[in-house]
């Protein structure tokens, strides 16, 4: 598989770190290209070994599959730079809120699109993610996605409309997990602990509870039953939890993250309007 990414932040390297970690492709088959930060581009070619490029007419040129990883602001500028060089390649776009519309569009034809939601755990082969494919792609494109984002984790496909859900759950979803950590860790600190070995009290709990997520049949809410105690610690610590109304919070968290897939959408779509007037 040859591989052009456009785009070399925090996703592009989750999933090129993966696929080459992962030896799925070879580094000498990936070419990256970004907008202007060249040392981040040396970086990348030092780091995995890939070539890279400013020239995004050779990047084309030497990829069946373009990886779309920049920000939906710059969603516009950046398709609009490679719409003279698109022939058969096919696209996987990884931009939150920007639909398969908006990318045929602005690539000038209705190019096969595979629009994908992996979150930064790709970098361990770890991704939740899920695609959704375009009319034009075929199956063996699609499985050929598949392959490619199974090789950094599980895939779901799931159709278009359902990305924003997936965005904001999963895609979103390690941050949450991580801020859950930051405040843990503040508790330790607070009641005490030392930091270290807080930290791994915490880490091994984390990667516990979500191995017997994995492996036992039980719902959350049943092993979570089965750690509360009557009348114990848990019970008092999640009396405290309902207190904060918790569960509201995370309700309001995942759903405002949903929102503003939507919105950024409405954000590629104003960015035209303002180019059409200027
Ligand atoms: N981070 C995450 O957890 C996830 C992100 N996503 C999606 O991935 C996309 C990228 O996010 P993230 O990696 O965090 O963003 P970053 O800001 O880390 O990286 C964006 C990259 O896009 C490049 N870029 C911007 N404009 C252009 C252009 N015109 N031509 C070529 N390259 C360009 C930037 O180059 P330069 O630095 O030179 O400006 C930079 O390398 C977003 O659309 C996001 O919705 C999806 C799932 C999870
Ligand atoms: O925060 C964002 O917009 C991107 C999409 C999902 C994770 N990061």
């Amino acid at each position: 598989m040859k591989i052009g990414v456009i785009g070399a932040g925090s996703m592009a390297e989750a999933i090129i770190s993966g696929l080459i970690n992962g030896n799925v492709v070879r580094p000498g088959n990936i070419h990256v290209c970004n907008r202007s930060d060249r040392s981040k581009l040396l970086y990348m070619q030092d780091h995995y070994g890939v070539n890279v490029t400013e020239n995004k007419e050779e990047l084309l040129e030497r990829s069946e599959i373009i990886i779309l990883a920049m920000k939906p602001k710059d969603a516009e500028e950046a398709v609009l730079s490679i719409r003279p060089y698109v022939k058969k390649q096919l696209f996987l776009s990884v931009l939150a809120g920007v639909t398969i519309h908006t990318i045929q569009r602005l690539l000038g034809k209705k190019a096969p699109v595979i629009r994908a939601m992996p979150n930064t755990s790709a970098a361990i082969q770890m991704s939740a993610t899920a695609i959704a494919p375009s009319e034009e792609v075929t199956m063996h494109q699609l499985k050929m996605a598949k392959h490619l984002f199974e090789t950094i984790g599980m895939v779901a496909v799931v159709e278009e409309h359902r990305l924003d859900a997936v965005t904001a759950l999963s895609g979103s979803g390690p941050a949450y997990i991580y801020y859950f950590i930051e405040a843990m860790e503040n508790a330790a600190m607070e009641i005490g602990l030392d930091q270290e070995i807080a930290k791994s009290l915490i880490l091994q709990t984390l990667a516990g509870a979500s191995e017997m997520l994995m492996q036992s049949d039980k719902q959350a809410s049943q092993l979570r039953k089965e750690v509360t105690s009557p009348g114990g610690t848990t019970e008092a610590g999640i009396e405290k939890l309902k207190d904060y109304q918790f569960n509201d919070a995370i309700i309001a968290c995942v759903k405002r993250a949903a929102e503003r897939s939507v919105e950024l959408q409405a954000q590629v779509s104003n960015e035209k309007k303002k180019i059409r007037e200027a």
